[in-house]
């Protein structure tokens, strides 16, 4: 059991509130200027990765009580348990085990007092096996081709991690050998998938941890339909349909053979998933060896946070100097802003993982936080977000921290493309620390001329308050190994809030009542008849669409 402790009543809380009341006096730009050796003291390197927390509105002081609130909330012992295996997701008595999947060291990892490696290293055997005979065509589809196609079929969790790794790592995919994925129940999403599909070379991954998620089996059962209008025969299902999936019964009586069905255990969080079989669609499009580097990264990345003292601790301060805004400074959101193309899905793999984990208004003692938790997660890549909503976070009026993340190589160097795309990383940083004074704009405008009207009317509109907060995580290149470690540090992240905030980040019980509720009202869209069961409003939509699909 995880030690409850009331946040908002520690000793470090009150101590943050007063430092907080001091520290929105100053800037971060004359925090540097006060302090010369501030890049060193606030930045840290792990590997390939190069974290800069310096532009931030934190002082020496600020991490000692930021530390001194992470000991009070016991984060130490909390880590310690997840990693031992302790039943910390409690609402669903479950064991946190994302990183025994990727404990490349094999010591072993104990759950109900049987050790859970064995299990983990058979399902990698199989998985290791599987993609290799997918990618070198000794697979054979049932006209004896090899597979071309691999549709990844799951939702949420089951879906956003493998999206996120094959996009990042896009330059490390077999020639070949394509995969998508299809998570929507939206007719539209498989069946413009299925559009340049060939039923003779198309694999089909159902991953569902529970195989019930109404979106997944809707949308394997479709594509179980269409694959059948040619192959005929039921018994080719087998070798084009494979599994990932707790549940065996499920996968069996969908008529996929349980050899090949890729177990994972209760103790995997959907959207902690992607170590697991759930990576399957990720190991066949970069290879097996990828896959484990990848799952490399990440065990370096537990290790570092498993045993690095709290204040050298990444994903430590990167917990910490959230809660910093999110608490003390009202910061309603987080931006996370990856500098690559390829890893376009980053934040919204995020998105689930952190406002699924954080999102929850109960504190593991069973009352009403009565203090704010899971930020907004939201980020698209630069620099296409500079043209969109950079807007906002420069000269609008909310505050929001915000992450850049960019590789110092290029997997694709043409011409000046990345000094340009890293001029606007280290630009952007720059740019919200210090903004731009009504003494630079002026001195601007006067030497390029402008009239003493323009310049009284326009100088107020080109003012940058600057001291808007970010961190920059530089890496070297993005390879699976560094990307294992990112990911396993947001995860890590994520872990170290829920513990300080005192939520169960672990469960997802938010989900539940709109699926119930969809339930009750597919059947009633089932025949014409007016509905009036619900609120008007509900009633009346519900109608007005009977009404209109006729
Ligand atoms: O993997 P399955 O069981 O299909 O679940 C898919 C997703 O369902 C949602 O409702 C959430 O609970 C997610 O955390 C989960 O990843």
């Amino acid at each position: 059991m995880l030690t409850s402790v009331k946040f908002d009543q520690t000793k470090a809380f009150k101590k943050l509130k007063s430092h907080h009341k001091t520290i929105s006096k100053t800037t971060i730009k004359d925090l540097f200027s006060e302090d010369q050796k501030r890049f060193s003291k606030f930045s840290l390197k792990f590997q390939d990765i190069l974290l800069d927390y310096s532009k931030n509105n934190i002082n020496g002081r600020t991490m000692v009580y930021l530390n001194e609130l992470a000991e009070e909330c016991k984060l130490g012992e909390a880590i310690e348990k997840m990693f031992a295996g302790e039943g910390i997701n409690a609402t669903e008595g479950r064991a946190v085990l994302h990183t025994a999947l990727r404990n490349r060291s094999n010591t072993p990892v104990i759950v109900d007092g049987k050790d859970v490696m064995p299990d983990v290293n058979r399902v990698l055997a199989q998985m290791k096996a599987f993609s290799e005979s997918v990618r070198s065509g000794e697979w054979k589809g049932y006209t004896g081709k090899k597979i071309t196609d691999i549709v990844n079929i799951g939702i949420g969790g089951s879906d956003l991690g493998p999206v996120m790794v094959t996009e990042s790592l896009k330059p490390y995919a077999k020639k070949g050998l394509n995969v998508h994925f299809v998570s929507n129940v939206d007719g539209t999403h498989i069946a413009e998938t299925l559009k340049g599909l060939d039923p003779e070379t198309s694999l089909f991954m159902i991953a569902s941890k529970t195989f019930t998620t109404q979106e997944t089996m809707a949308n394997a059962h479709s594509a179980r339909n269409w694959f059948l209008e040619t192959a005929v025969d039921a018994e080719f299902v087998k070798k084009h349909f494979v599994a990932i999936s707790t549940n065996a019964k499920g996968v069996a009586e969908f008529g996929i053979d349980t050899q090949n069905m890729f177990e994972f255990w209760d103790w995997v969080g959907g959207r902690y998933s992607l170590w697991s079989a759930i990576g399957l669609s990720i190991a066949c499009y970069i290879g097996f060896a990828n896959f484990e580097a990848l799952l490399e990264g990440a065990h370096q990345m537990d290790l570092h946070f498993k045993n690095t003292p709290l204040k050298r601790n990444a994903p430590v301060i990167l917990g910490l100097l959230g809660i910093w805004y999110n608490n003390f400074f009202n910061a309603q959101s987080h931006a996370i802003l990856p500098y690559d193309q390829y890893m376009h899905r980053f934040a919204a793999y995020f998105q689930q993982g952190d406002m699924e984990s954080n999102g929850k208004s109960t504190d593991r003692n069973g009352d009403e936080v009565n203090y704010q938790t899971g930020p907004v997660i939201w980020g698209e890549p630069g620099t296409n977000g500079q043209h969109a909503f950079y807007q906002l976070i420069h000269q609008g009026t909310k505050l929001i921290p915000a992450d850049f993340i960019a590789p110092a190589v290029s997997q694709n160097p043409i011409g000046e493309h990345h000094k340009m795309l890293m001029s606007n990383f280290f630009a952007q940083t720059e740019a919200l620390m210090n903004g731009k004074t009504k003494e630079e704009v002026i001195a601007e405008f006067v030497k390029a001329g402008k009239s003493q009207g323009d310049i009284d009317f326009l100088t107020p509109f080109k003012v940058f308050k600057g001291n808007r907060p970010t961190n920059s995580i530089l890496v070297k290149k993005l390879n699976p190994k560094v990307l294992g470690s990112l990911v396993a540090m947001y995860e890590h992240k994520i872990f170290v809030q829920g513990i300080i905030w005192n939520i169960f980040s672990f469960d997802q019980w938010g989900v539940e009542l709109g699926k119930q509720l969809a339930n009750k009202i597919y059947p009633e869209l089932q025949d014409d008849s007016e509905v009036t069961s619900h609120d008007v409003s509900t009633n009346n939509l519900i109608n007005t669409y009977k009404k209109w699909r006729k």
